[in-house]
């Protein structure tokens, strides 16, 4: 058991993990701890994660960021979810829409009625169960697709939850905004390279050495250098559970371009013959991007495929990015924590890195260790991050599994790859319960909701064997009324929303 007192924090990265990690430090230690920044202007940032999920909401307004001078200082858009087109099946679209969808009645969930009533129609004509018909009960959905947006938490007299929002943003403007606001908070930056890390006897950080000849000793270490994985890697040498095999895209392209109008308040997420397209929206550009396996695809196809498909002229050069999917096998060893890319990374699919970078600082700021580093500390973390990441993998497997595609003349594709791959027992499992029984369970403290689990397996093309029984309890009248009613709360209320871009404005 180590019994050093924990004070100097030295953050490795300068990225939008570095600075939301040193700024939450610095404002909930509120000068208990001496925190240093180390970044190089010369190897930059990343430079993309433009799309979030509503936890960062929470992120901010801990910081005490007021959410009207985010949306100014960092040219942000709302976010009210995920619009997926041709990933079951070409032609074919479906959004994960953030929020409750319907209203559950007692211990039932309102797709089981949804369900019940599908069944019901069927049985009594010609018309075919609709999938699409699901998301008239999603307030987001219908905000979305109307081009609408206010944050009401409540729909008023109906007992239904109201609008579930995201941001994006252009997270260069985030990371300066947080910049400023450590400088504020006594967080010391560092501009420099480092060249070399030094361990002490117990094979701990003891410093990090600059190509300035400058030295910074620390007691934490926090690596935040990106893909580089300078301190975790690098210096001390942790393995990558590489998940490649579940998850094969490799290589990515990003570009902006003009926007264009409406300003949309959703992502959309477009597959393609080897991989996916995003376009984010933001007030002053679109972000865009193309995700693929360098397998299936050349660079130039997909180089070429990103600048057809943009809504607008090109604003730079598409810039090249190759990852690999995947976890360190400890995200806290010795006396360094890695996060954000440094951690491992999942692909954009469903926005999650920025939620992970969240997601781990409140863990560290949970298991902080005042008084030392103890094993169990570090054992409870890294159990934490492992089942976290597991989770968002097996959400993000779920999107390319579960297809019908065919892409390829002759279907020795990506997505026939997908089709026929092997999934994890925890995904396969929950695929085959939803499958069978309607029912989605989620375990520990889960990121997706069941509502999120229930849209991607529908629209994904599951179309579940049977519904709860205590669906049928309720007499086929009442449940029109009750269909009849949420659709024309949501509807009310969404017409009389002001438009996305014009909320925006008033800010
Ligand atoms: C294609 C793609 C799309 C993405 N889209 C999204 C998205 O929509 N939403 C989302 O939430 N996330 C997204 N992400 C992830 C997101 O970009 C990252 O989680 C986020 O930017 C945090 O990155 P980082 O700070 O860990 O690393 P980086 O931004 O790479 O920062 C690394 C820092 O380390 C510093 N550094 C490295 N080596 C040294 C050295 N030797 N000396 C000194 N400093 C050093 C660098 O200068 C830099 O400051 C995406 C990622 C990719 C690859």
């Amino acid at each position: 058991m180590d019994q050093t007192t924990i004070k100097n924090i030295v953050i490795v990265g300068g990225g939008t993990s570095g600075w939301m990690t040193a700024a939450m430090l610095a404002k909930l230690f509120n000068k208990q701890l001496d925190i240093t920044l180390i970044e190089s202007d010369v190897i930059g940032t990343i430079g993309v994660g433009e799309a979030t999920i509503p936890p960062l909401q929470i992120f901010n307004s801990v910081l005490g960021i007021k959410e009207s001078d985010f949306i100014n200082a960092t040219q942000a858009t709302y976010k009210l979810g995920i619009e997926f087109e041709h990933w079951y099946q070409q032609g074919d679209s479906y959004m994960h829409a953030f929020g409750n969808i319907g209203r559950d009645l007692g211990f039932t969930s309102f797709h089981h009625y949804w369900l019940c009533a599908q069944a019901a129609h069927n049985a009594d004509s010609d018309t075919q169960y609709n999938p699409a018909d699901f998301w008239r009960y999603s307030i987001n959905y219908q905000a979305a697709k109307h081009n609408k947006f206010q944050p009401i938490a409540n729909i008023p007299n109906a007992q239904m939850s109201g609008i579930t929002h995201a941001y994006h943003f252009d997270a260069s403007l985030y990371a300066s905004m947080l910049q400023q606001y450590c400088s504020q908070r006594g967080v010391t930056r560092v501009e420099g390279k480092i060249d070399k890390t030094a361990l002490d006897n117990n094979g701990n950080i003891a410093s990090v050495h600059l190509q300035n000849g400058q030295t910074i000793v620390g007691d934490l270490f926090i690596d935040c250098s990106g893909f580089a994985a300078l301190l975790i890697e690098q210096a001390l040498g942790v393995d990558y559970e590489n998940w490649q095999h579940w998850l094969p895209c490799d290589s990515a392209y990003a570009v902006p371009c003009e926007s264009t109008s409406p300003m949309l308040p959703y992502t959309k997420a477009t597959a393609h013959d080897a991989g996916w397209q995003w376009r984010i929206p933001l007030q002053h550009r679109t972000g865009n991007g193309i995700v693929y396996s360098s397998q299936y695809m050349s660079d130039i196809q997909a180089k070429q495929l990103l600048l057809n498909n943009l809504d607008g002229k090109p604003l730079a050069e598409p810039r090249k990015i190759n990852f690999t999917t995947g976890r360190r096998v400890k995200q806290w060893h010795k006396n360094c924590i890695a996060i954000g890319l440094s951690s491992g990374f999942l692909e954009p699919l469903e926005s999650t890195s920025l939620h992970l970078v969240q997601s781990a600082i409140i863990r560290l700021t949970k298991l902080f260790p005042h008084h030392g580093i103890q094993s169990q500390q570090i054992d409870e973390f890294n159990r934490q991050s492992q089942t976290e990441f597991e989770q968002i993998r097996d959400f993000i497997i779920l999107h390319y599994h579960l297809n019908t595609k065919q892409t390829a003349p002759d279907n020795t594709g990506l997505w026939q790859y997908c089709r026929d791959m092997n999934i994890p027992d925890s995904l396969r499992q929950k695929i085959d319960l939803f499958r069978q029984t309607a029912c989605v369970f989620r375990h520990q403290d889960e990121l997706f909701t069941e509502a999120a689990w229930i849209q991607v397996m529908l629209g994904q093309g599951i179309q579940p064997a049977d519904f709860h029984p205590l669906a049928a309890a309720v007499e086929p009248a009442a449940l029109q009324d009750y269909f009849g009613n949420i659709v024309k709360v949501i509807n009310t209320t969404v017409a009389n929303m002001p438009e996305h871009s014009a909320f925006i404005r008033a800010l």
